[in-house]
């Protein structure tokens, strides 16, 4: 499916980070973090520029419930806000993907470097994400200990595409990144660069200065927004499944293989994909494709990457 040399924003879901998404450790990212390596690195060594995206849903969410923890046995202990652990997240899952490629790409013998910017993503503060929580953060809980947390902490919670319950935060629009430039010229010069880590830190712009904001802003969507910036000719979301799929969970599921923006637009309209899981991919995947002919988006798992990046498996999504 992908062409010789081509400029490939890859969006890494959770499990690209954590092989479990229960346990939310440094060592058990590390480990993981070294096999992604292994299918980004084919890709780079595939001739093409490849920018990354990555998750920080179980991330940000496990660092603001630990201060929270701290600040209640010691309320001496500052809380932290949520685009401070946003910035957190992005820096130690950007180390841990820095060191496994750059490790990776010595092995293979791949010359270039590989650095992660902290990204601020500049959002709306009228968006209409900040009425209505809708992004699913850290861990997974019972319907039970989600009730208790509700009435304990005043988080709003809700289930999780049949996984169980998370706490949701809001998750604004992104409008511009704001290292778009340092970003570009990084890509240019052939390096390879991991931004918009957790969707970006959201911040707003009040009278020129940048404020950030208690918001978590979906990676699928800041992908996209980079992918459009940087003219990349692909958009790749890789997550835990192969395909996307209609009729999803039901014994009539079926999966996709190649749709047009048209399909996907009827499919999101009869509500075929679940609200802060794959609609928002689907959602990414459509507007990147409708902003500019040419232009191709691939959903699929980080196993069958490569295998999708061929066209062999994967849904492609095409104008
Ligand atoms: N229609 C659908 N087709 C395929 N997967 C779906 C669909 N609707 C919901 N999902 C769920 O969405 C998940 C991907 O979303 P999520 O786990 O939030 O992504 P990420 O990999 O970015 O963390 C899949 O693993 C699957 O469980
Ligand atoms: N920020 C974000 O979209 O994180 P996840 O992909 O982990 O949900």
């Amino acid at each position: 499916m992908v062409k010789q040399k081509s400029r490939i924003v890859l969006a890494l879901g959770g499990n690209a980070l954590q092989a479990n998404p229960k346990e939310i450790s440094a060592e058990a990212q590390i480990k993981t973090a070294k096999e992604t390596a292994k299918s980004i690195v084919d890709l780079i060594e595939g001739g093409h520029e490849v920018i990354l995206a990555h998750g920080n849903g179980p991330q940000v969410g496990q660092l603001v419930a630990t201060y929270e923890t701290a600040a209640q046995s010691n309320p001496s202990l500052p809380l932290m806000p949520f685009p401070e652990c946003g910035a957190m997240s992005q820096g130690y899952i950007g180390y841990h993907l820095q060191q496994a490629i750059r490790q990776e790409m010595f092995d293979r013998k791949v010359d270039k470097s590989v650095a992660s910017i902290i990204t601020q993503v500049v959002v709306d503060e009228e968006d209409e994400g900040f009425k209505n929580p809708t992004k699913p953060v850290g861990s997974f809980f019972t319907e039970e200990e989600a009730k208790a947390l509700i009435k304990e902490k005043g988080y709003t919670m809700k289930e999780d595409s049949g996984r169980g319950w998370r706490r949701v935060v809001a998750s604004p629009m992104p409008v511009d990144v704001v290292e778009a430039p340092i970003i570009k010229s990084i890509v240019d010069a052939g390096h390879v660069v991991i931004t918009v880590g957790g969707g970006g830190v959201p911040v707003v712009n009040r009278n020129g200065q940048l404020h950030g904001v208690p918001a978590v802003i979906d990676k699928d969507f800041a992908s996209e927004k980079i992918a459009e910036i940087l003219d990349a000719d692909y958009l790749i979301i890789l997550t835990a499944v192969e395909k996307v799929a209609i009729n999803f969970n039901t014994p009539n599921q079926k999966e996709l293989d190649r749709i047009t923006i048209a399909e996907a637009k009827q499919y999101i309209e009869e509500g075929h994909f679940a609200p802060g899981s794959m609609l928002p991919k689907v959602n990414a995947a459509v507007k990147f494709v409708e902003s500019k002919a040419g232009r191709t988006a691939l959903i699929t798992s980080l196993e069958k990457a490569m295998e999708g990046i061929e066209g062999k498996t994967g849904t492609i999504i095409t104008a």
